[in-house]
C-alpha cells in the first residue's frame, strides 16, 4: 500500500503499520517546529491522551483515510496473528484453520445476538411437527407449541439452537475434527468424514442463554482436545459395536477423546457478545491467553490484548448469593469474611454477578477476583457443566496465571469427566484469591 506525499508518513516495511516521520509528524501534530524538546513531548503526551496519532502507533487505511488504530497493537487481525504464529511452528496448522473457523461462527453468532430483537430471534425455541418435547407422554392436542428442551431439561432458546448450528457447521466443515459434543446436542456427533482426525472439540455454543432476551452479556465456550483413540473409532466402527451416534444414527462407541480432564486441553477460549465481541484463547503450553476485538468497521478480530495476565489477588467476588442459604457453611464464611474485609487481604471485596459466565469470567480474568458456582444442597454439582463450561474456563483462567478449583478443593482441571453432560463446581480467579478460598474447604 503505498501512500501519497500529502500524508506526513514513510512506507514502512510493516504491511498496515506506517512509521511516521518525527519531523513531519510534529507538524502534523500542530507541535510546529521548535527545539524545546520538553514541550514537544508534553504536547505528542497530550495528542496521545485524546487519541491523535503519535510517534509508533499503527494507522489503518479506512475508506482511504487514515484512522488512527485505537491501542499500539490492533491492526494485527486473527488471521496474521496465527499464521504468523504457523511460519514458526508448522504443526499449528491445523490449529489455525481450526481457530478461524471458531472466529468465523463466532461472527456470525454476534451477528445473530446483535439482531435477535430485529429479527425475532428472542424466546424459546418451540416444539413444531411432533419432534420431542420434554416428557414422551405429552401428547395433548397444543403438543406444538411447547418449549423445545435439550438433554439436561433445560428449555432452549431460538439462538441457543441457531447459534448450535453455526458453530456445529463451522467446526464440521474445517475436516479436522473427528467428533464434537455441544450442550445443545443430546449425545456426542461423530463426524463419519474426519474420523482420523487429530481433534476433538467441545462448545456451549450460546452461554448465558438465560441473559439472551434482555441483551445481556452472553457468550460461546469452547475447547479443543487431541484425539487418540482414532484407531479405536475406527474398530468399533468396523464392528458396529456400542454407541456414539452420528447424525444418520450410525451407532460407534467410544467418546474417550471428549471425556478427558482439562488439563489436556490443546486450546481453550470464548467469545464475549458485549458492548464488544471479543475473542480470547490460548493454545496452551507457552503460548499466551490473548484476546481479540470484533472492529465493526473492518468485521475483523483485531488484537487488543496481546498477553492477559490475571491480576494475583482481586476485591470482587461474583456468585449468585441468592442461593447462599442452600451453600455448605465453608462457603458462606469465606464469602462472608472477605464481604467483610476480614480475609487475608484485609480488602471488602464487592460482588459484581451478571449471570453469564463468559461475562463474569472475562471480568475476572481482567479485573481479579474470584468467580464460582458453588453447588448447594440441592444442586451438589452446581449448574456448570464440566467439558464445555469449567474445564475450557479454567484451562484459560490458570494459563493467564490465575486458578481454579471445585467446592472440594481440587483443581478443576484433573477432575475426569464420564459423561458429555455431567456437572461440576467450579471457582476460578486470581490464584491468590483461589488458594485463599482453599482454605476454608473442608475436604468430604
Ligand atoms: O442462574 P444461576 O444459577 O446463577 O446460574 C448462572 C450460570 O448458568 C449459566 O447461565 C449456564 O449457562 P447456559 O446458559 O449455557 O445454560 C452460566 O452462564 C451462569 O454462570
Amino acid at each position: 500500500m503505498k501512500f501519497t506525499s500529502r500524508f506526513p508518513f514513510e512506507a514502512s516495511s510493516h504491511v498496515g503499520l506506517l512509521k511516521p516521520s518525527p519531523t513531519r509528524l510534529h507538524g502534523f501534530l500542530g507541535l510546529g517546529n521548535n527545539n524545546n524538546q520538553q514541550q514537544q513531548q508534553q504536547k505528542a503526551d497530550e495528542a496521545r491522551l485524546v487519541g491523535d496519532i503519535t510517534l509508533g502507533d499503527p494507522v489503518v487505511m479506512i475508506n482511504n483515510v487514515p484512522t488512527v488504530a485505537q491501542g499500539p497493537l490492533s491492526t494485527i487481525t486473527l488471521q496474521r496473528y496465527l499464521s504468523s504464529l504457523v511460519s514458526s511452528d508448522e504443526s499449528l496448522r491445523e490449529m489455525e484453520g481450526l481457530m478461524l473457523s471458531i472466529a468465523m461462527a463466532c461472527k456470525t453468532i454476534s451477528t445473530l445476538v446483535n439482531r435477535a430483537g430485529i429479527n425475532q430471534l428472542t424466546g424459546l425455541e418451540t416444539d413444531v411437527m411432533g419432534t420431542r418435547s420434554g416428557s414422551q407422554s405429552n401428547n395433548g392436542p397444543n403438543k406444538k407449541n411447547k418449549p423445545k428442551k435439550n438433554i439436561q431439561g433445560e428449555d432452549q432458546k431460538k439462538l441457543d439452537v441457531l447459534s448450535n448450528g453455526v458453530l456445529k457447521n463451522a467446526l464440521k466443515f474445517t475436516g479436522k475434527l473427528g467428533l464434537l459434543a455441544s450442550e445443545e446436542e443430546d449425545e456426542a456427533l461423530l463426524i463419519e468424514s474426519a474420523l482420523d482426525s487429530r481433534y476433538v472439540a467441545v462448545f456451549d455454543p450460546l452461554d448465558g442463554s438465560s441473559n439472551i432476551d434482555a441483551s445481556i452479556c452472553t457468550g460461546t465456550i469452547f475447547g479443543v482436545l487431541e484425539d487418540d483413540s482414532v484407531d479405536i473409532k475406527n474398530e468399533y466402527k468396523r464392528n458396529n459395536d456400542d454407541c456414539v451416534r452420528d447424525e444418520d444414527a450410525e451407532c460407534v462407541n467410544t467418546m474417550d477423546a471428549l471425556l478427558q480432564p482439562g488439563s489436556q486441553l490443546a486450546a481453550s477460549g470464548y467469545c464475549m457478545y458485549s458492548s464488544s465481541t471479543i475473542l480470547v484463547f490460548t493454545l496452551g503450553g507457552s503460548h499466551p491467553v490473548i484476546g481479540f476485538t470484533l472492529d465493526p468497521q473492518l468485521g475483523e478480530f483485531v488484537l487488543t490484548h496481546p498477553n492477559m495476565r490475571t491480576p494475583k489477588r482481586g476485591s470482587y467476588y461474583s456468585v449468585n448469593e441468592g442461593n447462599s442459604w442452600l451453600w455448605d457453611a465453608s462457603i458462606r464464611h469465606y464469602i462472608d469474611k472477605i464481604k467483610r474485609g476480614e480475609g487475608q487481604s484485609k480488602k471488602r471485596y464487592s460482588s459484581r454477578y451478571v449471570g453469564s459466565m463468559v461475562g463474569d469470567v472475562h471480568r475476572t480474568l481482567l479485573y481479579g477476583g474470584i468467580f464460582g458456582n458453588p453447588g448447594d444442597v440441592q444442586h451438589r454439582n452446581g449448574k456448570l457443566r464440566l467439558i464445555y463450561e469449567c474445564s475450557p474456563m479454567s484451562f484459560l483462567v490458570e494459563q493467564a496465571g490465575g486458578g481454579s478449583c471445585t467446592s472440594e478443593g481440587k483443581s478443576v482441571l484433573e477432575v475426569v469427566p464420564e459423561g458429555v453432560h455431567q456437572r461440576s463446581t467450579c471457582w476460578l480467579g486470581s490464584i491468590e484469591d483461589v488458594e485463599e478460598l482453599k482454605t476454608y474447604l473442608v475436604p468430604e
